[in-house]
């Protein structure tokens, strides 16, 4: 196993770096990387992820590439622009009702993406559960102007989703609504069934791409695969799950790699032409020295796996 420590291009989440465990096993290669704040029941389901890549595979793809969405975080309306240019994709997510900043600052920057990309482009928001209901009502009647495709998790709680449904509908907003947080932080991920349209699936936070399609079959909604800031061994897994869904007629939020300084794989997951192919990765062993983690951050993540490899019933894992 090795411990990675990337810097990231832009503060994202609130983070400026991303840490986590990569294992090699019999199928290849893994990624553990819960973020630091998730408890030892939360980081061993991440786990399950890492494991099934590198000793079971993935299960058979059913096409060969995968379109993505270009990712914006919370960056002013021309770094904005120049992140959707530069990504070649006809979708992009914007981070927004990002702490610290006001609705105006949202409007510009999916004002410069809307711009950046088109009237052809598709345009998503991503609020992080940051709003009220009323919060939300008044900031996706502002930003529906610019024509959204979905608002992604626009507020905590399931109950707030369907008062915010009705509130939409009611005031005639023409805003979808996607459900990321509550799906993979839920007790119940089939509570928004009824209630959402489009089911965000990630694979590491799901326990697997096995694990990640039958809540997919379950939910029978459409699906976006997304990441969760991974290096490009984190990525493949989400591919092998955007690649094994059944239907997939939405854009995926996999093209996280351009926000990671450096990389692990010698040909990393980025999009061309607005996709990602569907292939296997050449783990650098000159990239994996050059991420390798400070000592003491390394011991962290080496306790921290052992706690939640006890969980999951493998206290050998020490060993991959
Ligand atoms: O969906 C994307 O395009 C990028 C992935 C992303 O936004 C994300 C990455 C890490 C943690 C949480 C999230 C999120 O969707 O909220
Ligand atoms: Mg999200």
């Amino acid at each position: 196993m090795i411990v990675y420590d990337i810097a990231l291009t832009t503060r994202f989440r609130g983070i400026t770096r991303r840490q986590g465990v990569l294992l090699e096993g019999p199928a290849g290669w893994g990624e553990w990387s819960p973020f630091p704040e998730y408890d030892d029941a939360v980081a061993a389901r991440w786990l399950a992820a890492a494991l099934e890549a590198a000793e079971v595979g993935f299960p058979t793809p059913v096409r060969s590439s995968v379109p993505v969405n270009a990712i914006v975080p919370a960056v002013g309306p021309e770094q904005a622009a120049a992140r959707v240019r530069q990504a070649g994709c006809r979708t992009a997510k914007v981070k927004v009702a990002q702490s610290g900043e006001r609705l105006g600052d949202d409007v510009a920057r999916v004002a410069a993406v809307r711009e950046a990309l088109g009237p052809d482009g598709l345009v998503r928001v991503d609020a992080n559960a940051a709003w009220d209901v009323a919060g939300a009502l008044e900031a996706l009647r502002e930003l529906s102007q610019f024509g959204l495709e979905y608002a992604e998790q626009p507020c905590r709680s399931v109950e707030e989703l369907r008062q915010l449904r009705r509130g939409l509908d009611a005031a005639g907003i023409a805003v979808p609504i996607a459900a990321d947080e509550s799906i993979r932080r839920a007790v119940d991920p089939l509570a928004v069934r009824d209630i959402v349209d489009v089911a965000i699936l990630k694979a590491q936070p799901l326990g697997g791409v096995r694990a990640a399609l039958e809540l997919a079959e379950r939910l029978g909604l459409p699906a976006v695969v997304s990441s969760a800031l991974e290096t490009s061994v984190g990525l493949r897994a989400g591919v092998a799950l955007a690649a094994a869904l059944p239907e997939l007629s939405h854009a995926c939020g996999l093209e996280t790699a351009s926000l990671l300084l450096d990389d692990v794989a010698h040909d990393p997951l980025r999009a061309v032409d607005g996709e990602l192919p569907v292939r296997g990765l050449h783990v650098d062993r000159d990239a994996l020295a050059r991420v390798a983690a400070a000592p003491e951050v390394a011991l962290w993540w080496r306790q921290r796996l052992g706690r939640a490899a006890a969980l999951l019933g493998r206290p050998d894992l020490e060993e991959l």
